[in-house]
């Protein structure tokens, strides 16, 4: 994935001011934005998937432009078919775990046919092994497979990049470093690009093969001083 990000925004509430200025390139399969608690990270990830407006900049992606200041040029997020994973997975309450991943499918950036849909959803239900519960409500899932039917609610439109924030936070210790495995074997068998924010350096090592260090809103040099 090429990601191309060079875009400012000024936040302001409760008289405080966040100042996001942040540029970068990147041109990998897996790129971590790393940083700690209130770096901007989020607000990074969010603008690239479009849920955000920056002032200025400009973002794109594989050579497409999702956001230009200058030409105006700001494609809705379905435009962009790129993923978005909230940190809390987000999932609908009242929706069983098949409708989740079905409302993706027809409320989502492809609008493709519903007699696609069962097929395409029981194919996903069984690549994250979450067939057993596809019937539950997300309130009767583990952490793991609330996470996994995050995932095939994202996927099951075929994006053109997966965009994970804090994929792990809300996962226990050991379930961490199980669904992190799972998740380096699934983009590996995907080849899905994929670009994930955390604050925790076990996740630098395994997916940070392009590492974006933020600091106060901004790009901060030397990785190798915030890993230390
Ligand atoms: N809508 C907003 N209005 C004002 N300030 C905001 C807004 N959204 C975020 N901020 C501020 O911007 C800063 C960066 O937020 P962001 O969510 O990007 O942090 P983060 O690096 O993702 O942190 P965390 O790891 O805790 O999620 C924070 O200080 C936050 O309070």
């Amino acid at each position: 994935m090429q990601l191309h990000v060079d875009i400012s925004k000024t936040f302001r509430s409760a008289g405080r001011r966040f100042d996001l200025s942040v540029a970068f390139q990147a041109d990998s399969q897996r790129v971590v934005i790393y940083g700690a608690s209130g770096a901007g990270k989020s607000l990074t990830l969010k603008a690239i998937a479009g849920l955000i407006t920056p002032d200025d900049g400009r973002i794109s992606v594989d050579g497409a432009d999702f956001f230009d200041s200058q030409t105006r040029l700001n494609l809705a997020p379905r435009q962009r078919k790129v993923a978005y994973v909230f940190q809390d997975y987000a999932l609908f309450p009242h929706l069983t775990v098949r409708e989740n991943i079905g409302f993706g499918l027809n409320r989502g950036w492809f609008n493709r046919e519903a007699r696609h849909s069962r097929a395409d959803i029981d194919q996903w239900l069984d690549t994250l092994h979450i067939r057993n519960v596809a019937d539950q409500y997300p309130t009767e899932l583990s952490g793991g497979q609330r996470q996994r039917t995050a995932l095939a609610r994202a996927l099951i439109n075929r994006p053109t990049a997966l965009l994970l924030d804090e994929p792990f936070a809300a996962l226990d210790h050991s379930l961490r470093k199980l669904m992190r495995k799972e998740l380096d074997q699934l983009q590996r068998a995907l080849r899905i690009p994929l670009a994930l924010i955390t604050h925790d350096r076990e996740d630098v090592e395994v997916f940070g093969d392009q590492v974006v260090h933020l600091r106060d809103g901004r790009v901060a040099a030397g990785l190798a001083d915030a890993l230390a």
